[in-house]
């Protein structure tokens, strides 16, 4: 049933097939290697598993005819939105990555704050992992940021979608905050009204002109 699908989407739009060989050599990968040295390592780790999606989405989605963008900066900001799920998801999933005996979390970066293994299996929140969850969800915060300016450029139906996403998705990180960047014993999740109320402003958001919204929001 699914690979019906996905063949009446292939012969259907102009997909390229180089996503679909990388998310595959990525979900390969992910069976033997369990830690990341640093982060160029885990952003191809991303790149194969999530970014690849980004990608795959453009062509179906695809770019509002009346777009000054180029394709190249709207596949950017495809890819950036497919890394910042990714990174997102690892940043909420380490206490349930590391039971696994996995650590998605650039090795590198853990020991500049003097972090180790050890550390993330003892799943203790301490000040040293705030101050390196603070970096992280900053990192992923960048890569929102990037993915936004494309939204704006896609076809007009495919952008409410896409801005509830991604409102819902960068919310996971206002939730590890809120959990005092406790992400070894609790699941940042983001509540039932919250969703609620983030579709409309998504719908808001798709529909009304950037230089709008601007204003209005400077008053
Ligand atoms: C912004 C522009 C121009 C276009 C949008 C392009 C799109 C739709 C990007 C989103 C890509 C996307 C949905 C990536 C998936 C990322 C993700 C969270 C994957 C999670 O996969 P698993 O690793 O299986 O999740 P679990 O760890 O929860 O099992």
């Amino acid at each position: 049933m699914l690979d019906a699908a996905l063949a009446e989407t292939v012969l259907k739009f102009p997909v390229d097939i180089q996503p679909f060989r990388d998310m595959i050599n990525g979900m390969r990968m992910d069976l033997f290697k369990s830690r990341y040295f640093n982060f160029d390592e885990l952003y191809l780790y991303c790149y194969y598993v999530a970014g690849t999606v980004g990608l795959m989405s453009v062509p179906i989605m695809g770019i509002d005819p009346g777009s000054k963008a180029s394709t190249e900066s709207v596949y950017n900001a495809a890819l950036a939105l497919g890394i910042a799920n990714q990174l997102t998801n690892i940043l909420r999933d380490v206490g349930e990555d590391a039971s696994r005996g996995r650590i998605y979390l650039p090795q590198d970066e853990l020991e500049q704050f003097g972090l180790s293994d050890d550390d993330i299996f003892a799943g203790v929140v301490t000040d040293k992992w705030r101050a390196f969850m603070k970096d992280q969800i900053k990192r992923a915060r960048i890569f929102f940021k990037q993915a936004e300016m494309g939204v704006l450029e896609l076809d007009k139906d495919s952008r409410w979608p896409v801005w509830a996403s991604l409102l819902l998705y960068e919310q996971i990180l206002d939730s590890i905050e809120a959990n005092d960047y406790d992400n070894f014993t609790k699941r940042a999740y983001v509540g039932k009204w919250k969703k609620l109320i983030t579709v409309p402003v998504a719908y808001v958001r798709a529909v009304v002109p950037p230089s709008v919204t601007r204003l209005a929001a400077t008053g």
